[in-house]
């Protein structure tokens, strides 16, 4: 857990503080960092669609603007969420992951999906909220199951086509209405790759900003079946020996959290933290 950020509800009409620029998945940038003081980019008057108060950053109050488009800023430049999660900050890469789910969440719900009126925050609560019919919408999380699937000292990883080249991760998808987190562990897995589990076993679990994953993280055992790569999603799946493993995922997601727990466990090492 973050020691120095932490998630508040703070009203956006108090003056100060310091300001995040959202913008589809990227964040203003410049020589000092990714804050900028809050009342002094307002008179830049930029194209805020939403402002929202986030919490506390080293103890100072965070703001959020959510842009219509990546506007020019003097002096600054615009960075992606992916590359921040590759930084060595963490702890501002959690601030950013929230306030890029917030932010998206923001400006996706400006109008009520139900009757079309426009939207209000809610005072004393993360909420949308439409006065013309009463429908509210909070910000949104899609559950996600990600699976180490192994047979011995065999891990097997996968490729999706998105994937940088060379990087083989564990299997990741989306929970369906109405299924179990356990039932979609073994969906995903035989859709993905045609092969059959054992029962998973829950590890742990990460908040996951691209786009509002809450990823369960599971380990299973291998039961049969050949591996068959689904097309389109998975353009190769192998099974690894432990040791001969190809490009692993980031150092901060869940995915390579799986696999080096695993080999701890395996070979007797000790057990990484999960960032996060
Ligand atoms: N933190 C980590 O270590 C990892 C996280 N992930 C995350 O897991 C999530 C699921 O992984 P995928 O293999 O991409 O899922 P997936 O195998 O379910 O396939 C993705 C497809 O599912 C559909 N879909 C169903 N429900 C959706 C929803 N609620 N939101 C968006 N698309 C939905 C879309 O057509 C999308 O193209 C993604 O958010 C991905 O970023 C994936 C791998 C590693
Ligand atoms: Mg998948
Ligand atoms: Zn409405």
């Amino acid at each position: 857990m973050s020691l120095r950020w932490q998630a508040a509800l703070l009203d956006p009409s108090l003056p100060g503080g310091w300001v995040v620029v959202h913008c589809r998945q990227q964040f203003l940038l410049d020589d000092n960092g990714a804050l900028f003081p809050r009342d002094w980019l307002k008179r830049l008057e930029l194209p805020v669609l939403s402002e929202q108060g986030l919490g506390h950053f080293d103890g100072q109050p965070v703001f959020l603007f959510e842009l219509e488009f990546p506007a020019d800023v003097p002096g600054a430049r615009w960075q992606g969420l992916r590359q921040f999660m590759q930084g060595d900050d963490r702890d501002l890469f959690q601030l950013l992951g929230y306030a890029t789910q917030i932010g998206t969440w923001a400006s996706q719900h400006r109008f009520c999906g139900s009757c079309g009126s426009p939207m209000q925050a809610r005072v004393g609560e993360r909420a949308m909220y439409c006065p013309a019919c009463g429908v509210q919408h909070y910000p949104r999380l899609s559950p996600s199951m990600i699976v180490l699937v192994t047979r011995g000292d065999e891990l097997l990883l996968a490729r999706s086509p998105r994937f940088a080249p060379g990087v083989y991760s564990t299997l990741a998808g989306y929970v369906e209405p109405g299924e179990s987190v356990e039932k979609c562990v073994a969906r995903e897995v035989r859709e993905e790759v045609g092969v059959s589990i054992h029962a998973p076993q829950y590890v742990a679990s990460q908040g996951w900003p691209f786009p509002h994953s809450l990823m369960l993280g599971f380990h299973a055992e291998y039961a049969g079946g050949e591996i068959v790569p689904q097309p389109e999603e998975i353009e190769d799946a192998r099974w690894f020996p432990i040791d001969n493993l190809p490009a692993l995922p980031a150092r901060q997601s869940i995915a390579r959290y799986l696999i080096e727990l695993y080999l701890a466990r395996r070979l007797g090492r000790p057990e990484p933290v999960l960032p996060g």
